[in-house]
């Protein structure tokens, strides 16, 4: 996983201590990363007129690095500051800028705008001037790069402490911060590039990966590729969504308990009526089930509660999702399942726990024993040993019934291929949000899981 560690910022300061207390000096850091961000503006400036917008700490101090080095390549180049350089490297970095600095009240707009006004430092919202002269110069240019972070936005948790502009591209410096992954802050941002400045970093809290996936082997067959069950419910079309994204997503075989007889397809998916507690139970007692998914569709009335319950007896690998999230009490999760619960299913199960998203899903994988899925327009997996990851970018067309049914088949599908919950999780969610990006706009759960076998393909 390396370069895809996300850190808060005190593990950032963290890790930049043991760089200096490694013997390099502090305003090396500075110009190693003032450096790497000056390069990627010039690419993607192409020597256009640039106002850098420095404010008082180190974010500013790389801004200052960033103006010299453009100016030395022939960028028009002016700064517009926010008050004196208050850090050593600071004060060191402003000193190297031979030409002069605006007050942030008078500067005048350009071209390409650089927002060096603060990054990790920033402890409360922009002051209402200040964010409107951001925003109003934003909204003059062509070009608004963001060094380290948007100004103005919560490194920790995302949030957006003032008025953000949209940037087109932002510069992570050592590693990612949660605000470059989670929303809102996210949000801001169309792309986000990653300069390497020599930190070594925790990946334990990452970025979420495309997997490496591997084709059914010689050897296989449909029982060791996995065998997945999907308890139905009174909604059959939430379970026949999720059966059918488990089948394409990897599992050999899958069985779908129903309430009733249906006999919409695909004909691949073995489709048995599972009305009685009875029916349910001795279907379930089967060794070679290597993912139970409860909860699509399930309902949440008596009978929805008594399969659940009969589907916990059966002690087979869970995936829980929807109408079981609801019905289940956080403490009676058995340890080892997958839970995929959107922001609603999430506070009905675990409240509300204080700090960011991945706070939040990390107590809660922690609580039950279980990775955690915390869905949304960025989804965080959680492990209960402490590892998580984060997916950003998904497209905003998953936001249509049925998307999370996919998901929770899709989970169970790499649960029963690979038996191991937090990697099926990472796997499952990479899947969805690239089926969704091959799917293109405008379409519906039953075509994202068309893009399903594209997405795999793609990862073989
Ligand atoms: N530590 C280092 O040597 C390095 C830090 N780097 C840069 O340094 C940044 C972090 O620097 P700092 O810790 O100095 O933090 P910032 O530069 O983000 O800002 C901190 C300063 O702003 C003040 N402040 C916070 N919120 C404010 C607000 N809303 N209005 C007015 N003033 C406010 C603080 O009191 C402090 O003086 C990173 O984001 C990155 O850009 C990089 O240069 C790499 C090396
Ligand atoms: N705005 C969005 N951008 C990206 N992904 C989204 C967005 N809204 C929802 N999703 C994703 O779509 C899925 C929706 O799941 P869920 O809310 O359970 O829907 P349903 O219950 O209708 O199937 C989740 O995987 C979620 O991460
Ligand atoms: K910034």
């Amino acid at each position: 996983m390396a370069g895809s560690a996300i850190l808060t910022a005190d593990a950032m300061r963290a890790a930049e201590q043991a760089v200096f207390d490694a013997g390099v000096e502090p305003y090396a850091l500075m110009e190693r990363a003032g450096t790497a961000a000056a390069e990627l503006i010039w690419r993607a400036s192409c020597g256009r007129d640039m106002l850098v917008l420095c404010g008082p700490g180190n974010n500013g101090g790389d801004g200052y690095v960033v103006a010299r080095l453009l100016a030395a390549r022939g960028v028009p180049v002016r700064v517009a500051a926010m008050g004196e350089s208050r850090t050593e490297s600071g004060i060191q970095a402003r000193s190297l800028w031979t030409g002069s600095v605006e007050a942030l009240a008078d500067a005048r707009p350009a071209s390409v705008l650089v927002d060096a006004l603060f990054g990790t430092g920033l402890a409360r919202g922009l002051d209402d001037d200040v964010a409107g002269r951001l925003c109003a110069l934003a909204e003059r240019a062509t070009h608004i790069h963001a060094i380290d972070l948007p100004s103005g936005v919560a490194t920790d948790s995302g949030a957006l402490l003032s008025p953000v502009p949209d940037y087109d591209l932002c510069i992570a410096l050592g590693a990612w911060k949660p605000a470059h992954w989670l929303q809102p802050a996210a949000g801001t941002v169309r792309q986000a590039v990653l300069a390497d400045i020599g930190i070594a970093c925790d990946d334990r809290v990452h970025a979420l990966m495309p997997p490496r996936l591997k084709a059914p082997g010689a050897d296989a067959h449909k029982y060791r590729r996995g065998l997945v069950a999907v308890v139905g419910g009174a909604m059959a079309g939430a379970g026949r969504l999720a059966s059918r994204a488990a089948a394409v997503g990897g599992a050999g075989y899958v069985r779908r308990l129903a309430m009733e007889a249906d006999h919409a397809g695909p004909d691949a998916i073995v489709a048995s009526v599972a009305a009685t507690p009875d029916r349910l139970a001795g279907a379930l007692d089967d060794r070679r089930i290597a993912a139970l998914l409860v909860g699509p569709g399930l309902g949440r009335d008596d009978a929805a509660r008594a399969r659940m319950g009969i589907a916990l007896a059966a002690r087979r690998p869970l995936v829980l999702d929807a109408d079981a999230l609801m019905l289940l009490d956080a403490d009676a999760v058995p340890p080892g399942s997958v839970l995929t619960p959107h922001d609603g299913e999430f506070a009905a199960l675990f409240g509300d726990l204080p700090g960011s998203k991945i706070d939040r899903a990390l107590a809660a994988a922690r609580r039950c024993g279980s990775v955690v899925v915390a869905k949304g327009a960025d989804s965080v997996i959680a492990a209960p040993d402490g590892r998580a990851a984060v997916a950003r970018g998904a497209s905003h067309w998953l936001s249509t019934a049925g998307t999370g049914d996919v998901l929770a088949g899709l989970v169970a599908g790499r649960l029963a291929v690979t038996g191991d919950p937090f990697r099926a999780a990472c796997e499952a969610v990479w899947l969805h949000g690239e089926a969704a990006r091959l799917a293109g706009a405008a379409f519906i759960a039953d075509g994202l899981i068309g893009c399903i076998a594209p997405a795999i393909a793609g990862r073989l």
